[in-house]
């Protein structure tokens, strides 16, 4: 067992310790019941979120999760309502069916492309209208995620965006934006938040991720969009007494960590440069737009994903397998260009123990290649 000196964290975005200046904002926070009230420094967050994104309002949640719950709910809150949303997103892959569970809310899935989005005609045909056949739900809401994790991090832009919006207003749908990470998408795409998500009714922005909080997300919207959502926000459970000990972090990742972003985007590109030198390894080095990497180990090869994140795990370097054949890098301001640099040699050095430890295995003890009779 190896004396692990060094842990590098590439699980996820969401694995970032809160900075010192996090931690001092937390401490010294102006708070107050925002329940009975409004604590003052979630009510000038939830200002500032509004103003960056553009919308007219805002308002605090605790995860992504609740977000993107909160905002199908409030857009599908007629009963029969259908959402058209990606049949790789977040909503419908990792969050518990709760549109379904909670909301009641039907999930109409459109294939996700390679490059996140969902091709336009075929939204339009799958939109279905309140006079359509009895047999129907009533489509009230596209959802779309930029940037699209599990397609790999990849962007939206806003031409697209914009496309889907024309798509929505011309049939008198809302338009939702998963924006996780819409601050990557900003980065990599150098187009301001604002005009990405400008044909959005809502969007749910997680604070928690790239940019480092210890936790939350916002929701903005309009004024009355924002006014329902907080009162499904109080129905889920998800208002928080002193909430401004969580905005204060927020505050601080908002107006510290989105210019470290790009170096993130620049981090995953060395590492995925250097993975497609693994011969091992299968990977697109064109589709790693932001902060993700997801490369595929070849079925010819005796490696698995794994075998891969233990023998990592055993270097100090945590990854993720994404499927049976695929593993996730996620790289985050915590990860410097030293970090991404040592787990590049640790993958290829893990690799290089798991092909010896192989053909050791299928040699007689005399050296001679064992024949499988
Ligand atoms: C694209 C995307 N949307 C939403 C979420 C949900 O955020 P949370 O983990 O805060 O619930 C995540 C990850 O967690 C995500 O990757
Ligand atoms: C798995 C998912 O919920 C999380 N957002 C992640 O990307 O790590």
């Amino acid at each position: 067992m190896r004396m692990v000196t060094r842990t590098v964290d590439l699980r996820s975005d969401t694995v970032t310790k809160p900075s010192d200046a996090m931690r001092a904002a937390m401490a010294n926070a102006d708070v107050d019941d925002d329940v009975l009230g409004s604590d003052p420094t979630a009510f000038r967050f939830e200002a500032e979120m509004a103003k960056v994104m553009g919308k007219e309002a805002a308002v605090f949640v605790p995860s992504g999760t609740m977000g993107n719950l909160i905002a199908v709910l409030v857009h599908c809150e007629v009963r029969g309502s259908e959402v058209i949303l990606g049949d790789d997103s977040h909503i419908h892959v990792y969050e518990n069916g709760g549109i379904s569970t909670i909301g009641g809310v039907h999930p109409k899935t459109i294939k996700n492309n390679p490059d996140g989005t969902m091709d336009i005609d075929k939204i339009e045909a799958a939109i279905r209208k309140p006079n359509d056949s009895l047999y129907y739900p009533t489509t009230r809401l596209i959802c779309l995620e930029n940037t699209q994790a599990n397609c790999g991090g990849r962007c939206l832009s806003v031409e697209y965006t914009n496309r889907v919006g024309d798509i929505a207003k011309k049939h008198g749908l809302q338009l939702h934006i998963d924006g996780a990470r819409i601050f990557n998408a900003s980065a990599a795409l150098g187009v301001p938040v604002h005009k990405l998500v400008q044909a959005a009714d809502s969007v749910s922005v997680c604070m928690s991720k790239g940019l480092g909080a210890p936790a939350g997300s916002v929701l903005v919207g309009s004024k009355s969009f924002i006014t329902k959502a907080r009162r499904l926000r109080k129905t889920l459970g998800g208002c928080m007494r002193q909430v401004g000990v969580l905005c204060a972090a927020a505050y601080v990742a908002l107006k510290e960590n989105v210019s470290k972003l790009e170096d993130d985007h620049r981090n995953a590109k060395m590492i995925s440069d250097g993975l497609s030198q693994i011969e091992q390894f299968s990977i697109d080095t064109d589709s790693v737009e932001t902060n993700m990497i997801f490369f595929t180990i070849l079925d010819t090869s005796v490696l698995s994903p794994n075998k891969l994140c233990e023998a990592l795990e055993e270097r100090g370097v945590l990854l993720l397998p994404a499927s049976p054949t695929s593993v996730r890098i996620v790289l985050h301001y915590q990860i410097s260009e030293s970090d991404a640099n040592f787990a590049l040699t640790s993958i290829k050095q893990a690799v290089q123990q798991i092909l010896t430890e192989a053909s050791h295995q299928n040699k007689e003890p005399n050296g001679e290649a064992k024949h499988n009779c």
